[in-house]
């Protein structure tokens, strides 16, 4: 695409093309997955269980992360920012919450099964849309903190998108992100590690492993550990000096995020990939269950 627009700091015009191409496939798949488990459940009658719910609600989340990438790409390759400020905060507001949102998800899929296999409780609609409330309002008040000052959304150092502004790692900035972290991060790991921890156990005894108990902390770590690591380096060291090119990893891997989740929580979910497999053919099959009791 010519432009007559002059290149960011730090990236060739083959860099500019390359991170372009990533986001707009990052976003573009990420879409399509999420938005057929998206579909899957609300045609599906069989599928739609609470702990279904929880999955659907992680696709919504990362429908939003995908969005997000495509306004990424399509910005990377008009090579500027065509929203104007406003729009920066709008992006970064709508980026960081959705995926601030996937991460309490996964976490509450783990704790979801942790309990089918482990204390063979079902969970009931009423939890599972309290808890989806929450994760939204939740999400919605640390992300909505940045725009009335404390942290900030500012543009990525590729200047086509917007997230939180780890450049200045001043007070303000470290203010928030210790709590952020904790409340977003911290907890949700401790979370995914000691469900699958214990699931792990109860499939050694079974014998009969459902899924790779390591996968989902393996993935969660892979997305946002980059972006965890580069954010608590600016609150510590100046992340300017880091180069602009490593500093894009951790986006790019972030927005791999919605692509890996809907391959692990929908299609390589038991449960779920009957009813996807049933949306496409129109062919009925048995969804397998677990006999648990009520939660
Ligand atoms: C800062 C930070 C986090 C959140 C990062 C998020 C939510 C990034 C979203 C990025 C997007 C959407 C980028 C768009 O280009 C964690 C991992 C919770 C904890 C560690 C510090």
């Amino acid at each position: 695409m010519v432009s007559s627009y002059p290149l960011p700091e730090g990236f060739s015009e083959f860099d500019v093309f390359s991170l372009g191409s990533c986001l707009l496939v990052e976003g573009l798949l990420g879409f399509f997955l999420n938005a057929v488990t998206m579909l899957a459940f609300l045609k599906v009658r069989e599928l739609r269980t609470p702990s279904n719910f929880l999955v659907f609600s992680l696709a919504m989340a990362d429908i939003g992360i995908s969005m997000n990438a495509t306004i990424a790409a399509f910005s990377s390759f008009l090579r500027y920012w065509p929203y104007g400020s406003d729009g920066c905060q709008t992006h970064g507001f709508q980026g960081f919450m959705t995926a601030l949102a996937s991460i309490h998800f996964v976490a509450a899929v783990a704790w979801d099964r942790y309990h089918q296999y482990c204390t063979r409780t079902k969970l009931q609609w009423s939890s599972a849309i309290t808890l989806a409330v929450f994760v939204w309002l939740f999400t919605a008040f640390w992300s909505a903190m940045p725009l009335i000052g404390w942290g900030e959304y500012d543009y990525e150092p590729l200047r086509t998108c917007c997230t939180l502004d780890y450049s200045k790692g001043d007070r303000n900035y470290v203010s928030y992100l210790v709590p952020m972290s904790i409340f977003n991060m911290g907890i949700q790991v401790f979370v995914v590690m000691s469900s699958y921890q214990s699931i792990a156990q109860k499939f050694k005894k079974t014998g009969n492993p459902r899924f790779n108990p390591n996968t989902p902390l393996k993935t969660m770590l892979f997305c946002w550990g980059p972006y965890g690591i580069l954010a608590f380096y600016a609150a510590v060291e100046n992340a300017n000096l880091v180069s602009p090119k490593l500093r894009m990893i951790a986006p790019i891997l972030a927005k791999t995020t919605p692509t890996f989740n809907a391959l692990l929580y929908a299609l390589g979910n038991e449960n779920y990939r009957g009813g996807i497999w049933q949306l496409i053919t129109g062919e009925k099959i048995d969804v397998p269950q677990i006999e648990n009791k009520s939660k």
